[in-house]
């Protein structure tokens, strides 16, 4: 995280608004390197899947490091993206849970719905969890090592 996080935000057309706010958010934070827009634009009917998809595939390639995805609830976008070996989406839409989703979990992307909690809250959540590490030598690191050993057994 020294030359700052390379991040991908998306959105379906349920989830334009608080992606454009938050894209601006990351755009303007120094510990952001880059941010990449993978959709959608206003007005772009475009499902859910492909847009999470398209994002968790740039992550696992280790073109980003992580991504912010949002749709109505933060659920299909999580679902989706975390179909994409090696990602570990959540939706979180409280403090402690964004902060667990990279202590505990190791998770590269951020779920959150728009219709779901107000802007302000998704803003700030957006703000903490990129300023949160995990550590590999945590106990949670063999935790999940486990999730990973599944996805290949
Ligand atoms: O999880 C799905 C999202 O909330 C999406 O934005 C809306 O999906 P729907 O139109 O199928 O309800």
């Amino acid at each position: 995280m020294s030359d700052g996080l390379r991040l991908v935000v998306g959105c379906d057309s349920a989830g334009v608004e608080y992606r454009d706010r938050i894209k601006a958010d990351l755009e303007a934070d120094p510990r952001v390197a880059s941010v990449v827009d993978v959709g959608v634009p206003s007005g772009d009917e475009t499902a859910y899947p492909h847009v999470a998809v398209d994002a968790a595939r740039k992550v696992a390639a280790g073109e980003a490091d992580r991504a912010i995805l949002i749709c109505g609830t933060g659920l299909g976008v999580a679902i989706s993206a975390n179909k994409v070996p090696g990602i570990r989406a959540v939706t979180a839409h409280d403090s402690f849970s964004v902060e667990r989703s990279v202590l505990s979990n190791d998770a590269q992307v951020l779920c959150m719905g728009q219709r779901v909690i107000g802007v302000e809250l998704a803003r700030r959540l957006a703000k903490e969890w990129i300023g949160y590490e995990f550590d590999s030598s945590s106990a949670s690191a063999e935790k999940v090592a486990a999730i990973g050993e599944y996805e290949q057994n």
